[in-house]
């Protein structure tokens, strides 16, 4: 079933258009990849899905983007509540400069939390979603930002698990990341999406191939081909995507 679903959309910095025409339904509980070269605007368009770019001054959308069938651009659309169901990780593990325990209990602290076992209880269901209670159990009073980075990931992913989200939003998480913390992000995505719904931009095809059940191929502010990532690494349409996946360009 559709999650998200994106009709003519349009989008400008200024005078420039970095999106051309958009139309995607993203699936519920399914994992879907933008690949693309850089600056074909796989990121733009992710952060259009949570309205991020709002706060890019010059930016401008036109078309439609609907979560669960609403307009997420309606003019009484409640924004902290479209970010708190569509939460987002960002490529270079950002934790805030707290303990492990803060940045888990923050998103529900701003949200009301204040009662003390409840945000216990949260803390460990969220570390245990992202796949570090067992590493940070003990030191959850640490600094989040004296550990590996791979952990910090994780981390961030926790934090954005702690508001339960419905999407979660995903930036290259793995780019900065060696081997081994990829492949536990990776795995991680993959047990995540039984419960959200993850959209993610990723430089790396093999990722793509590896995680995704979807894939879009971006270039130049349009989508060329969208569909099964089986198809589009096997047998893809567009002579484009023949080429990128493929390696000839990009
Ligand atoms: N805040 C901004 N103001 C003006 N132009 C921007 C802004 N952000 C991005 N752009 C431009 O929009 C286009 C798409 O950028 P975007 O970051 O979405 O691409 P991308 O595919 O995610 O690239 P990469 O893979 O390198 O991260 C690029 O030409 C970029 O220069």
């Amino acid at each position: 079933m559709s999650k998200i679903t994106v009709n003519n959309m349009n989008l400008w910095y200024t005078d420039f258009q970095a999106l051309k025409n958009i139309n995607m339904e993203i699936n519920e509980h399914e994992i879907t990849a933008f690949i693309g070269p850089s600056g074909c605007g796989k990121s733009t368009f992710l952060k259009s899905l949570n309205r991020m770019n709002d706060l890019v001054a010059g930016c401008r959308i036109e078309g439609d983007i609907r979560l669960d069938q609403e307009d997420i651009y309606a003019s009484d659309y409640d924004v902290n509540m479209l970010r708190k169901r569509v939460g987002m990780v960002f490529q270079h593990p950002n934790p805030f400069p707290m303990s492990i325990y803060d940045n888990i209990a923050y998103g529900p602290r701003t949200h009301g939390i204040k009662d003390k076992k409840t945000l216990d209880e949260i803390v460990e269901r969220s570390l245990k979603g992202a796949a570090i209670w067992e590493e940070v159990k003990d030191d959850l009073s640490k600094n989040a930002l004296r550990i590996s980075g791979g952990q910090q990931q994780r981390i961030c992913i926790a934090r954005a698990l702690a508001v339960e989200p419905e999407v979660l939003l995903m930036d290259e998480p793995t780019s900065a990341l060696d081997p081994i913390s990829t492949a536990k992000i990776e795995d991680l995505v993959q047990d995540l999406k039984d419960r959200y719904t993850i959209v993610m931009v990723t430089h790396n095809m093999q990722q793509a191939a590896r995680v995704s059940d979807k894939t879009a191929f971006f270039l130049t502010g349009e989508t060329i081909e969208f569909g099964e990532t089986t198809q589009i690494f096997s047998n893809p349409a567009d002579k484009r995507t023949e080429d990128y996946v493929s390696g000839r360009f990009g």
